[in-house]
């Protein structure tokens, strides 16, 4: 049977992680949602599904596995917000199949990313790290070999979407030439221009920078073969995912020295909060500027997320709004008019639609609304009715075969 979820706000649990801005939390209390818990760290496995058990919402940012056995155990998760653009860490196809809406912030810290490249190409460019690291040291290198200027240098973005295509404006804006590597076709920005394989871009690309999101068809797409065919010399930027580079050979390409430097902030396993130790094989190597997955890491950015996440939550908690879910069908809702609103969550199978009707035609239940949207594997349907009906349509509506998730708006 689907769970039954018709709560007052203050019974309503939400389980924050991650220390995401206090404005997530401020916009939550706004809208009558103080129910909150909050954590500065994500959690391992059992402990997460200990807490997520009775929360109705979760808010999350990239290290919160949200795998299909914690989601399983959440029987009452109405939905889960990611506080951050990358959704790989949770698994969609469960979230669906469970009936759990799925939100993110896809642009709030795209420019945040964008900047942190064009210090850290200019940085790379100059040799900064290995400088600084010896200067730390007692060292002094004070020469002009292997330092350059941006200007006139070729950078390659693989990924031009909202961080790649900002970047590539304001890499021109120093001086570079841009030419970029994207699945899709895209209109280039500026004087850019795409090219139609990587190899193409690892050849010309004095600095490469990559902004792709973590696909199985992303995985390792940089590994040793794609390392030997960047230019000698050249730059590795990674600000995207840490799987989608082969970290030891990536060590490797720096130790030969084939490649001059790496900037890297996302890494195949990151520590769980600011406690836990940071173990990599890019660890004491001078040339690699590290930085602790802080791409979108600013005031600016967190409290933008922190905002826009909480405010869908909210707004789905609220009247059933789905726009812009990464896994549900999109339904913009109207307010209810003093009808109760039932959300009713189902396989998109035949013949449960007519299951739906029969139960307010049988039971001569007067519908006041009602709103449609599917997709691949998800149908939502919204019905408003007048207040003495809700709980009986409520009961009716859990029991038709397929239902994923059902509950009442008062
Ligand atoms: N370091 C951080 O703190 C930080 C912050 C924000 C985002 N990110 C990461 O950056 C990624 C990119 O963000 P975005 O907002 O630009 O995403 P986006 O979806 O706007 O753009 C991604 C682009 O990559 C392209 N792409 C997909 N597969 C590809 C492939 N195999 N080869 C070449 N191109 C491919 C897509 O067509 C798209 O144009 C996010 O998915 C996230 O994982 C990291
Ligand atoms: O804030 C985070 O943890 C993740 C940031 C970034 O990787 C994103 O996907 O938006």
């Amino acid at each position: 049977m689907a769970p039954q979820i018709s709560l007052q706000k203050d019974k309503i649990r939400i389980l924050l992680l991650e220390g995401v801005h206090q404005s997530a939390i401020d916009l939550l209390a706004s809208r009558g949602y103080t129910n909150v818990e909050y954590l500065k760290t994500s959690l391992p496995e059992e402990q997460l599904i200990e807490k997520i058990a009775d929360a109705h919402f979760v808010g999350i940012r990239s290290r919160t596995q949200l795998t299909r056995k914690v989601l399983e155990n959440a029987p009452k998760l109405i939905a889960i917000g990611c506080f951050c653009i990358g959704t790989n860490q949770v698994d969609l196809k469960a979230a669906t199949e469970l009936g759990i809406a799925v939100f993110n912030a896809p642009y709030s810290n795209t420019r945040s990313v964008a900047e942190l490249i064009i210090a850290e190409t200019i940085l790379m460019l100059r040799g900064i790290p290995e400088k600084n690291a010896l200067c730390h040291r007692g060292g002094w290198l004070k020469s002009a070999s292997g330092s350059y200027e941006a200007r006139g240098k070729t950078l390659g973005i693989i990924g031009y979407g909202a961080i790649g295509s900002q970047l590539s404006v304001m890499a021109e804006a120093i001086g570079m030439r841009v030419i970029f590597f994207d699945v899709v076709t895209k209109l280039p920005l500026g004087n850019a221009s795409q090219v139609h394989s990587m190899d193409e871009l690892l050849a010309q690309s004095d600095v490469v920078s990559l902004h792709v999101p973590e696909l199985p068809s992303t995985k390792m797409m940089i590994g040793g073969e794609q390392l030997e065919k960047m230019k000698p010399g050249a730059i590795l930027l990674n600000a995207s995912r840490g799987t989608v580079v082969d970290i030891d050979a990536l060590a490797a390409a720096l130790k030969s020295g084939h490649l001059a430097g790496a900037a890297i902030d996302v890494f195949p396993v990151e520590p769980r909060g600011n406690d836990d130790e940071f173990v990599s094989p890019l660890r004491g190597i001078d040339n690699a500027l590290l930085t602790p997955h802080i791409g979108g890491s600013t005031m600016e950015a967190q409290e933008n997320i922190g905002v826009e996440v909480a405010e869908k939550l909210a707004t789905y908690s609220d009247n059933g709004t789905t726009t812009s879910s990464v896994n549900f069908p999109e339904v913009a809702l109207p307010g209810q008019g003093g009808a109760h609103r039932l959300l009713h969550i189902h396989k998109n199978v035949p013949g449960i639609l007519s299951a739906i009707n029969q139960v307010f035609s049988e039971n001569a239940i007067n519908i006041s609304a009602q709103f449609l949207q599917t997709n691949e594997t998800l149908g939502y349907v919204v019905i408003d009715v007048d207040a003495e009906y809700s709980d009986l349509a409520l009961e009716k509506l859990k029991n038709i075969p397929g239902t994923l998730r059902c509950r009442v708006l008062f």
